[in-house]
């Protein structure tokens, strides 16, 4: 399974954390916004769809910039890809059509945050890339 997220980072320096609802598997954990990739559909594509139906914001493919990967092959779970990009620019103030709850931190103040097992490296690298300051996060 394909999954494609971002990580939104405001002016501030803070990224947006999405908290899955109840009933879904990892429920109540916190995850990046995004989902999984259609077939035939590119990436990009995938998360500029998931970033409007989930957040209502509009994001340009070109402001989409891929940070890293990790892989999650828990037991008795598909097998998942998950593909993680920076934004630092978007349209519309983001809301939680889908979410639970959204929280804007700190990549430092997220860290202690429950989340699913393939976002724990994947904020590890981001939080190391803002840090450093690299021009693609
Ligand atoms: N969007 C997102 N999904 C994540 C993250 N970490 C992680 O393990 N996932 C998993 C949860 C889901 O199984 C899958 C994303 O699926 P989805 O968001 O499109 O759909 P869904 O919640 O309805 O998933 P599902 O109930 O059908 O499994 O990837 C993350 O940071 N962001």
């Amino acid at each position: 399974m394909l999954v494609v997220a971002a990580a939104l980072i405001d002016p501030a320096g803070r990224c947006l954390m999405q908290q899955r609802p109840a009933d879904k598997r990892h429920g109540g954990l916190w995850e990046f916004p995004g989902g999984k990739v259609e077939p035939d559909e590119a990436p990009v594509d995938a998360l500029v769809r998931e970033l409007a139906e989930e957040l209502a914001i509009a994001v340009s493919p070109a402001a989409l910039t891929p940070l890293s990967f990790a892989a999650d092959a828990a037991a008795g779970a598909r097998p998942l890809v998950m593909l993680l990009y920076v934004a630092r620019a978007w349209s519309g103030e983001p809301r939680p059509l889908a979410a639970a709850a959204l929280r804007w931190d700190l990549p430092a103040a997220l860290a202690g945050l429950p989340m699913p097992p393939v976002d724990v490296p994947l904020l590890a690298v981001l939080r190391e890339s803002l840090a450093r300051g690299d021009a693609l996060a």
